[in-house]
């Protein structure tokens, strides 16, 4: 899938939305990808998840486990685990807790897991999943999503591949543009942000 065909799947799907949203980093931004627009569309998210899986094969060779971070990760990393033959597991939080992998999960020694991830902003939910598996015997080998929104620059300590890089503007609550700050701020995501 070229990268122009990913971008009109999101349009076509009313998933790139414009106006004043608090991110899962605290940043905020100007533009949304609203990735449940895509994941509501079981077709269209098998043409997304199944170009991953070989954008995965292509850069990391054969993987036995895919893991996510919920609840985004949770419906692309099982429909490209399917694509990719492999298991599809997920780390999940405790309200305003770090990631943890539950429900009999594991990663077992001798097997190569990727996390895959819908969008990259900063890295920062890619890292924390990454860091609540430090205690997992199998190898993470590396990282994928759908969009990196970062322009390249988001840090996950794994190498990541992705089937589009945007770079969209993402600014901290006191460096607002004004025509951002004139517009009321919502925050779609499910992490639970807590007042410093
Ligand atoms: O690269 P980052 O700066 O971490 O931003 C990207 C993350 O933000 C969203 O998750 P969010 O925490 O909003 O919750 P969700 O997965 O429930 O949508 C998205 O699913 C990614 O996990
Ligand atoms: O950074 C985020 O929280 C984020 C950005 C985005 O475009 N879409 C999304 O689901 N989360
Ligand atoms: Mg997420």
């Amino acid at each position: 899938m070229t990268p122009e065909q990913v971008l009109a799947e999101f349009r076509d799907a009313q998933a790139l939305l414009e106006g004043h949203f608090i991110l899962s980093s605290g940043l905020h931004s100007g533009v949304f990808l609203q990735k449940m627009a895509i994941f509501s569309d079981p077709v269209r998210t098998e043409r997304l998840c199944k170009a991953l899986a070989a954008a995965i094969t292509e850069r990391f060779g054969p993987v036995d486990i895919v893991v996510s971070p919920a609840i985004g990760g949770i419906v692309p990393g099982y429909e490209t685990a399917r694509h990719l033959g492999a298991r599809a597991i997920f780390v999940e939080r405790d309200p305003g807790g770090p990631f943890t992998l539950r429900r009999g999960f594991s990663i077992p020694a001798g097997t190569r897991a990727v996390i895959v991830e819908d969008i990259v902003t900063t890295g920062l939910s890619a890292r924390e999943c990454r860091a609540s598996l430090a205690g997992e015997a199998g190898e993470i080998v590396g990282a994928a999503c759908l969009i990196d929104r970062s322009g390249g620059r988001g840090e996950i300590g794994l190498p990541l591949v992705t089937l589009v890089t945007l770079d969209i503007p993402a600014y901290p609550a006191d460096a607002l543009p004004p025509e951002l700050a004139a517009l009321p701020a919502v925050k779609p995501g499910s992490r639970v942000m807590h007042k410093t």
